[in-house]
Order: structure tokens, then C-alpha cells, then sequence
């Protein structure tokens, strides 16, 4: 059995690497384009017109090379200052629909969400480092965005 050195040579390894946020946030589902009853019909229970609420679960995924000097794909302490930016400091304990003037017209679905964070994420990350933003609205409903 052969043992690596752990010297790489000029081979280049890319690494996934993901910070968990956790965030809490109240939203109506309610769409401009459609009328009340359409709302109703299409959103249902989420649709009600005091809202509710969810402990939101953010996994934020960057792919890169792990750099031969750090050993880091990015340093995970850096993509916490970006996550406490761009989620937690807009997103946490709010009224996503009233507090956050994104979701003026656009529905707070968690797809939406998902949109939202990656776009903001794409801003203050270093370049062509964002994989993926992963979101669980709740235990069961999951939502992927990898930006395409
Ligand atoms: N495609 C989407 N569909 C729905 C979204 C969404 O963001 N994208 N969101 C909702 C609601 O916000 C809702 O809060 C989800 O509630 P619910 O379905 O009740 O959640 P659970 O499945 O976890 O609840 P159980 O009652 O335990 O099944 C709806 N649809
Ligand atoms: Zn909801």
C-alpha cells in the first residue's frame, strides 16, 4: 500500500465547503399578478394575511481550489462575515415582505429567498467561488439555487 506524501505536485484539488446559518422570519405568500382569490386559491394556508413565521435553515456551499500554500478553499471565518452581511443582518427576525424592499413585488417563496441571498452573495464574495445556496424552509421543504 502506497502512502501520499501529501505533496500534490502541480495537481490542482477543488474543494466544496459550506457554512450553515440559521435564520427566523415571518413572510405572507402573496403574488401582485394574481387577485385575492386567485392568492387564496394558489397559496392557501400561506396566503393568510398576517403571515407566519419559520426558523429558516441556509446552507452556503463555495466550490474552489484548495490552495496549496493556506489549505483553504476560502477561509471559512471570511464566508461567516459575508453570511452575517448578506443574511443575517437583512433577513434575521424580520417581515421579509415589509422589512426587506426586495420582496416588495416579488413573492417571498423560498425560491425567491434562495434568488435573493445568492445575488447578494455573488456581490460579496470573491469571484467564481458561489456554488450553491441550499434552504430549508422548514424540516420538509427544500429549496436548491446554484444560480442558473
Ligand atoms: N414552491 C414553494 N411552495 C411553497 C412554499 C415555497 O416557498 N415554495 N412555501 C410555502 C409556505 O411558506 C409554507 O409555510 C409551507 O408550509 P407547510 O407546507 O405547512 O410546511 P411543512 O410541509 O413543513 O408542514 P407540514 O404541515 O408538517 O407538512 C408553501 N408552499
Ligand atoms: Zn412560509
Amino acid at each position: 500500500m502506497s502512502v501520499s506524501s501529501g505533496d500534490h505536485g502541480a495537481a490542482e484539488r477543488i474543494g466544496y465547503i459550506t457554512r450553515v446559518q440559521s435564520f427566523s422570519a415571518c413572510h405572507r405568500l402573496h403574488s401582485i399578478h394574481l387577485n385575492e382569490e386567485e392568492n387564496k386559491k394558489v397559496y392557501g394556508k400561506c396566503n393568510n394575511p398576517n403571515g407566519h413565521g419559520h426558523n429558516y435553515k441556509v446552507e452556503v456551499t463555495v466550490r474552489g481550489k484548495i490552495d496549496h500554500l493556506t489549505g483553504m478553499v476560502m477561509n471559512l471565518t471570511d464566508l461567516k462575515k459575508c453570511i452575517e452581511e448578506v443574511i443575517m443582518v437583512p433577513l434575521d427576525h424580520k417581515n421579509l415582505d415589509r422589512d426587506v424592499p426586495y420582496f416588495a413585488n416579488v413573492v417571498s417563496t423560498t425560491e425567491n429567498v434562495a434568488v435573493y441571498i445568492w445575488d447578494n452573495m455573488m456581490k460579496a464574495l470573491p469571484p467564481n467561488l458561489l456554488y450553491e445556496i441550499k434552504i430549508y424552509e422548514t424540516d420538509k421543504n427544500v429549496v436548491i439555487y446554484r444560480g442558473e
